[in-house]
């Protein structure tokens, strides 16, 4: 039996694009059910920032492999992560199968304590944890995933349009759901959140609910 589907343990898995809510919902969910939190996409925000102040290519696959066998995990603040430039270059890195490969474990093993664990990004619930009891997959429509990030990224006074934004945004969901390893797309037995027209607070109560419906099956 996988760490994942062991009784008394809980891992859930929340997967969507990016700005959908997903880590807004993940985070709620950890401390609802006072689980451990992993925010996977730090990984590879963690990976691309290594690659950019090592000054290498974002597209050199080869200094890429390199990078993941070898970065310092606790050598990055998280504000030098969160940034617009960042995101678009960890799509980039997150689409190379050596860097999947390299970052499979680390998630597998957080997965793996022994209570559980909540973990958000693109491939949980389908590669890094396939038999996590309860999945979601968080989704809102470009438009206000837009709008969301866009109000976000003003908040830490970074000087972008909204236009900008929603081009990025449409970019990254093209470059993550194209690539051919662990594309985001919903787990097959994962239920889908739609956020759009939903309040933080409702969201979350909506996310512990499908919890609960998974729990009780
Ligand atoms: N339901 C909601 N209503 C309004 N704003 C929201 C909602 N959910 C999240 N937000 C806001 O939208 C922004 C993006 O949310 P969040 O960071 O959770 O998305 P994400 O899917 O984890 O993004 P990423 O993939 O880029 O890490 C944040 O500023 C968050 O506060
Ligand atoms: N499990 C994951 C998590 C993230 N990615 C890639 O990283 C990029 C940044 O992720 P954010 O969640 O911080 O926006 C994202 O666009 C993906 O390309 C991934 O592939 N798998």
């Amino acid at each position: 039996m996988s760490a994942a589907a062991r009784p008394g343990r809980l891992v859930i898995a929340v997967d969507g694009p990016a700005a959908s809510g997903k880590g807004t919902l993940a985070r709620r969910l950890a401390a609802h059910y006072g689980l451990p939190y992993l925010d996977t996409g730090l990984l590879y925000r963690m990976v691309a920032r290594a690659m950019l102040d090592a000054g290498h290519d974002i597209h050199d696959a080869v200094a890429a492999e390199q990078v993941v066998n070898s970065f310092d995990e606790t050598a990055f603040p998280e504000e030098r992560l969160r940034g617009r430039e960042i995101g678009e270059a960890a799509s980039v890195v997150a689409a190379m199968p050596a860097v999947r490969a390299g970052l499979l474990t680390r998630q597998r093993r957080f997965a793996a304590q022994p209570g559980g664990a909540v973990l958000d990004g693109r491939d949980i619930g389908t590669v890094i944890c396939p038999e996590a009891p309860a999945k979601l997959f968080v989704t809102a429509t470009p438009e206000v995933r837009a709008a969301r990030r866009h109000k976000e990224l003003i908040g830490r006074g970074e000087a972008v349009t909204l236009d900008g934004i929603l081009a990025d945004i449409r970019r990254r969901d093209a470059r993550d759901s194209g690539r051919s390893d662990a594309p985001l797309k919903a787990a097959e037995d994962a239920i889908v959140l739609d956020t759009s027209a939903l309040t933080v607070e409702e969201a979350a109560s909506a996310a512990i609910g499908i919890v609960e419906g998974r729990r009780a099956a």
